[in-house]
């Protein structure tokens, strides 16, 4: 409480692709939402974390393919938040689950998310999780064991256990998404959510049927070894948080980690992946 955040409205023209690559660009260097209203994109990061000189470096602003125009502002943490609230509107994912907010009203679905963002990413309106809520709900979990790392507001995880996971283990760096997730879990009352802060570190000698992680590129990377030996044979891996592009890149450590591609969906270039052990 009581942290200062920047605010950051970018108006870029054209609108597209420019939005996409400076929300790939801007959570790279730390910016932990975004609200993209019809004009522009606002992004907001934690002013501790501000580098400008990484900022300034950002492709998509030295590019000369975009005109890129923006203004920024300090924000208390509280407003950052009745802010990023008024912006979120109900989704459907098919037709048998909605994430919305404590105070919204949605048609009866068989999965009812509800979900209080703060500042956790996590809502359902991104593409990466949008997706991975997809590949769950395709997805028998009855009975099994999971893992949802990188979990934010613990939206995938609340989907896994509303689909009769037996266990779940929630992870995430960020201790604002700890505690979001902790609230997010007993909100929804699921107490087979077990929420812990931490990283791929927190996983030694833990074994899982299912592996959720919708974080990014590089840590994805970094931690698939990690996570496939984590994994039971014939357990399944879920991956998203990359662009198409880099979809070869995870496929190969995926395969030399033992695991095999088995489906993937794409949305706006962003793409989300399910391998098998
Ligand atoms: C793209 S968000 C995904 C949130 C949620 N799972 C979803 O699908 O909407 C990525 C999350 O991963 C967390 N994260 C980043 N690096 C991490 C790491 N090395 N280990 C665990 N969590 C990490 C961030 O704090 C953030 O909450």
């Amino acid at each position: 409480m009581g942290q200062t955040f920047l605010e950051f409205t970018f108006t870029p023209n054209p609108l597209q692709p420019a939005v996409d690559i400076l929300i790939a660009e801007l959570s790279e260097i730390g910016f932990e939402s975004f609200v993209e209203k019809e004009t522009s994109l606002v992004g907001y990061i934690n002013e501790k974390d501000f580098n400008e000189e990484q900022f300034l470096e950002l492709y998509v602003l030295q590019t000369g393919d975009f005109q890129i125009t923006y203004t920024t502002k300090s924000v208390a943490q509280q407003n950052w938040n009745a802010e990023w609230e008024k912006s979120f509107d109900p989704i459907y994912i098919g037709e048998d689950c909605a994430v919305r907010a404590p105070f919204h009203k949605v048609r009866p679905v068989t999965y009812d998310i509800v979900i209080e963002p703060k500042m956790s990413f996590g809502t359902g309106h991104h593409e990466t999780t949008h997706m991975m809520l997809q590949h769950l709900l395709e997805t028998d979990i009855s009975g099994k064991s999971v893992l949802d790392m990188g979990c934010g507001t613990g939206v995938l995880a609340i989907l896994a256990a509303k689909k009769g996971a037996a266990q779940i283990d929630a992870v995430d760096i960020d201790n604002w998404c700890f505690k979001n997730s902790v609230e997010n879990a007993a909100r929804n009352d699921c107490p087979q959510i077990q929420v812990f802060e931490g990283d791929a570190s927190y996983l030694k000698n833990k074994m899982y049927d299912i592996i959720i992680a919708n974080i990014n590129r590089n840590i994805l990377l970094e931690d698939i070894p990690t996570y496939a030996s984590c994994l039971k044979k014939g357990g399944q891996l879920f991956l998203s948080g990359f662009y198409l592009s880099d979809l070869k890149m995870i496929s190969a450590k995926c395969e030399a980690s033992g695991l095999q591609f088995l489906k993937k969906i794409e949305k706006n270039n962003w793409v989300a992946v399910k391998y098998v052990h």
